[in-house]
């Protein structure tokens, strides 16, 4: 607990605090940062879910506002001593153009750079992306790597190149002087694929279950291994950062940490139906049901009839190239660099973390009946 000199005078800001990672790092920083006076919550889309929020003993600010306006986001940041960059594009689908993505992943990055730098905020904690070092393109396997494995991290769609500029941008501001004269403290988070309440693609894969029968044809094979991590995990990582980084500034200013927990190593799909298959969803096929190539070629052909068709209408499938390469590339990690640097454990069990998520999922299930 926080000594009463230190008790609710800190000011936090949120970017992108509506979205399925932002909004628990929202709840965790109301549940566990005593020291919290005031927390800005700055999204482009604010939800109704704020207004409850509203009625306890931390100020709660909305602000409806664009990162990539960076007057929006020097005045939503003035006074604040902590800033927690969630917002971000997240497309691998084609539904936004290239442009697009690097406008709000990069240069909204740097508007939050320099807004720091303006108002003096000192503490920038950027959240990131396993997406930056990998799968790369060559389709390289990075098996239970740390911050430290060497790895070819070569890219080409626009939503890992922009989290990786982005990333560079955070942490070569580290250090800078901002206004008082006190030097920038950044860090920089890497989940891999987060899961949990709120997950939109965990959500369109159950329903797109329901509408196969209660079925699932399995396309990848067991083999692969993804990295997956828990909403609440990743949540928690980020708020210890914010508040270890004054003490530990000179270890922690400029690392990267990937988010990591003890969600079992499996592949995409088999992980999914530790939530989908006690809601009652079946996973057909203990191998691949078609072979790689014609994947491959359906993929491109979604790809190809995405261009055709986007004249006319946004026809942006699960299945493209990236996300095909993506799901079918060996990427976990093992580290224990956030165990170290600033004593992170994860704060929800695996077991926690499934029973949470199947219970989120058996929600849906009753609220679309
Ligand atoms: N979902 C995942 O598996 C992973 C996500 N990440 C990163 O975590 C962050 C959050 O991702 P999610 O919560 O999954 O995405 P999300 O789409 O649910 O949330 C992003 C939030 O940013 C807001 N936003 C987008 N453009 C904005 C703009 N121009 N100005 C202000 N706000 C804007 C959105 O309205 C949304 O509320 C992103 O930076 C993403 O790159 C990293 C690794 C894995
Ligand atoms: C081939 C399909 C057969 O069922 C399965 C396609 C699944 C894909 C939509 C997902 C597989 C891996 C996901 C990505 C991964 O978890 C890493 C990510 C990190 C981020 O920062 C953003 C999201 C994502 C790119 C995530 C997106 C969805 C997948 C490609």
């Amino acid at each position: 607990m926080a000594n009463s000199a230190q008790a609710q005078k800190l000011v936090y800001l949120v970017t992108g605090g509506c979205g399925f990672l932002g909004e628990h790092v929202v709840r965790m920083l109301l549940q566990q940062e005593p020291r919290l006076r005031e927390l800005r919550i700055f999204d482009l889309h604010l939800g109704p879910w704020l207004e409850e929020l509203k009625t306890g003993p931390v100020q709660v600010t909305a602000i409806q506002g664009d990162v990539t306006q960076a007057h929006e986001v020097a005045a939503a940041m003035d006074g604040a001593h902590v800033v927690i960059h969630i917002a971000g594009l997240v497309d691998v689908f084609g539904r936004a153009s290239p442009k697009t993505i690097h406008e709000v992943n990069v240069q909204g990055t740097q508007n939050v750079i320099e807004a720091c730098v303006q108002t003096g905020t000192q503490f920038l904690v950027y959240t990131s992306s396993m997406e930056v070092v990998g799968p790369n393109i060559k389709g390289h396997p990075f098996y239970r790597g740390n911050e430290d494995t060497p790895y070819e991290a070569v890219h080409k769609h626009p939503y890992p190149c922009s989290k990786a500029l982005a990333e560079r941008l955070v942490l070569e501001a580290n250090g800078r002087k901002v206004r008082g004269g006190l030097p920038l403290v950044t860090c920089a988070l890497r989940p891999t694929g987060i899961y949990g309440e709120g997950h939109q693609i965990m959500r369109d894969f159950y329903h797109q279950g329901l509408r196969l029968g209660g079925r699932l044809f399995r396309a990848i094979p067991t083999s692969v291994e993804h990295g997956r991590v828990y909403v609440g995990n990743v949540a928690w990582m980020h708020v210890l950062v914010a508040r270890e980084l004054e003490q530990w500034a000179a270890l922690m200013g400029g690392q990267v940490y990937f988010c990591y927990d003890k969600s079992p190593y499996k592949s995409y799909e088999d992980f999914n139906m530790e939530f989908l298959g006690p809601c009652g969803l079946r996973l057909v096929g203990a191998r691949p049901l078609l072979p790689y190539w014609l994947l491959v070629l359906l993929a491109t052909l979604n790809a190809l009839l995405q261009w055709l068709l986007r004249p006319l209408l946004l026809y942006a499938p699960l299945l493209n190239p990236y996300t095909l390469a993506v799901a079918n590339t060996t990427f976990t990690v093992s580290t224990n660099k956030a165990q170290r640097h600033f004593g992170y454990e994860p704060l929800f069990s695996w077991e926690d973390s499934r029973t949470r998520t199947i219970r989120w999922v058996q929600a849906l299930e009753s609220s679309a009946q």
